[in-house]
This record gives structure tokens, sequence and C-alpha cells, in this order.
């Protein structure tokens, strides 16, 4: 993977006073969130507190009702450079069609790197190998993506991200429902990814085998910010980058 861009034209995301209404309720209440790059973000709290609706709404897939958010320091409406972003959904969208493999499914995580000038290339192929070794699914390249157990259709969708090569990752519960071996398998993945400096924001319940890998916690209770913690600084280049942004603000 190529590190981690040295001229990043702002933080991964910026969300202030976001304010989200879905079904006529707010569902998030004047969140303000700056993850700063190279932070593995937690984002926890109880069932319903808006945990999915605040890292929906930082990728702009949740329209605020109020305030403003920006992915890399632009308005994530406007956003268009989604190479450098992957997302992890809860679980594989499973509809009529044909079934994909394994391989399949991992390999459109390169799209965003693709177009119709640059059809799929050696640097793709490589990168969904490393990314189908990374999470142990070598070995079940070639099966059907929908006949694996959740929590290894869970690594596939990490996998497919990975694969995009991006800066940052948004997991939405990637351990929710994920069997012991897969929650060691993704716990491997954030430690090479920290290891990066890439940015991680995953929603949880439990933390469990990546509770010593979390940099910082932020709690929704209720759509709003109840408790943030910062574990870990960032690393002093990545501290110093932030100190030079908020002296030139
Ligand atoms: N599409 C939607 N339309 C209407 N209400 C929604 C929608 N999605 C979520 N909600 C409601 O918004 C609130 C927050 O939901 P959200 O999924 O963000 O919470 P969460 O903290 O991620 O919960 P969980 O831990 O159970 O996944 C809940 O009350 C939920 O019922």
């Amino acid at each position: 993977m190529k590190p981690t861009s040295p001229h990043p034209s702002g933080p991964p995301f910026a969300m202030s006073g976001g304010h989200v209404r879905l079904d006529g309720r707010e569902v998030l209440r004047g969140v303000d969130l700056v993850v700063e790059p190279g932070d593995l973000l937690a984002v926890l709290g109880p069932n319903g507190a808006g945990k999915s609706t605040l890292v929906k709404a930082l990728l702009g897939l949740r329209p605020l009702a109020a305030g403003r958010t920006e992915i890399f320091g632009r308005p994530a409406a406007r956003f268009r450079d989604w190479k450098r972003v992957g997302y992890v959904p809860q679980r594989l969208p499973m509809g009529g069609g044909v079934p994909a493999t394994v391989r399949e499914v991992v390999a459109s995580g390169r799209v965003a790197r693709q177009s119709r000038w640059r059809p799929s290339s050696a640097a793709d192929r490589a990168a969904v190998e490393r990314a189908l070794d990374a999470v142990g699914l070598a070995g079940r390249a070639r099966d059907s993506a929908h006949l694996l157990s959740g929590g290894q259709q869970q690594r596939v969708l990490i996998a497919r991200a990975l694969a995009g090569e991006p800066e940052v990752f948004v997991m939405d519960e990637p351990t929710a429902g994920v069997d012991a071996a897969s929650q060691a398998a993704l716990a491997g993945t954030l430690r090479g990814l920290a290891e990066e400096g890439r940015t991680v924001v995953l929603v949880a319940h439990e933390l469990g085998p990546l509770e010593p890998l979390i940099t910082r916690t932020v709690v929704l209770e209720h759509g709003r910010v109840a408790d943030e913690t910062r574990r870990t600084a960032p690393a002093p280049s990545l501290a110093a980058t932030r100190e030079s942004r908020e002296s030139a603000a």
C-alpha cells in the first residue's frame, strides 16, 4: 500500500453542528467531530444512539438538516475523490443478482481507481490478492460470497475496502455477530493499517480484541457526543500538521 498522502487538503472528516433528521425525528443533534489523520476512532454508544447515522453522515450518505461536514476539506456533497475513502457497510448487500465470487466482490473495491480509459491492470489484480491475503480469505477467492458465514462475509467487505488502498476507512460495526477467528483477523488488519498511518473510523458495541488498537473513542447518546477520550496522541508529524492548520485558521 502507498503511504498516507503527505499533502492532505484537510482532515479526513470534519463535522460541525451536524443535525440529521429521519422520519421527522432528530437522530443527530449537533455533533462536532474532527477525525485526524492516523486516528483509529471507535464510535460507541447504546442501540439507536445514532452511530450508524453519524458515519453515514460523515460520508455524505445522510444529508444534514443543519451544520456542515467535510471530507478532506470539501463539503461531503461535493466530494468526488472516493478512492481516498473505503467504506465497510454492516453487511454484504445480497440482492437477487448473479452470485459473485469472493474475488469479484473484493475486485469491485478497485472501481474508484479505474475508468473506461484505464481498465483492470496488473496493479489492480495484485491489490486484490493482497487484500484477500490480509483477511485470510485467499483460499476462498473462487467461492460464492453469499455461501460464506457472516464473519467471513464481513472479511470480504473489509478486503473490498482494503483493495481500494484508501487513506481512510469507515467501518460500520465490523465486529457485530462475527466469530472469534474473524475478530482476530480484523484486529490483525487494523494493526497493519495503524502501522501504515491510515485513518479508521469504526462503529462498535464492544471493542473486544480491537481494544488495544483504538486511539480515540467517541460515545454517542441520543444523537449527541456524550463523551470523548483520546487514548494515544497522534504521531508527532501529524500533530504538527494539525497545529499548523489550526494556527492558519
Ligand atoms: N432510515 C431511517 N429512517 C428512519 N429512522 C431511522 C433510519 N435509520 C435509523 N433510524 C433511527 O435513527 C436512530 C439511530 O439509528 P442508528 O442506526 O444511527 O443508531 P445506532 O447507534 O447505529 O444503533 P445500533 O447500535 O442499533 O445499530 C434509531 O432510532 C433508528 O431507529
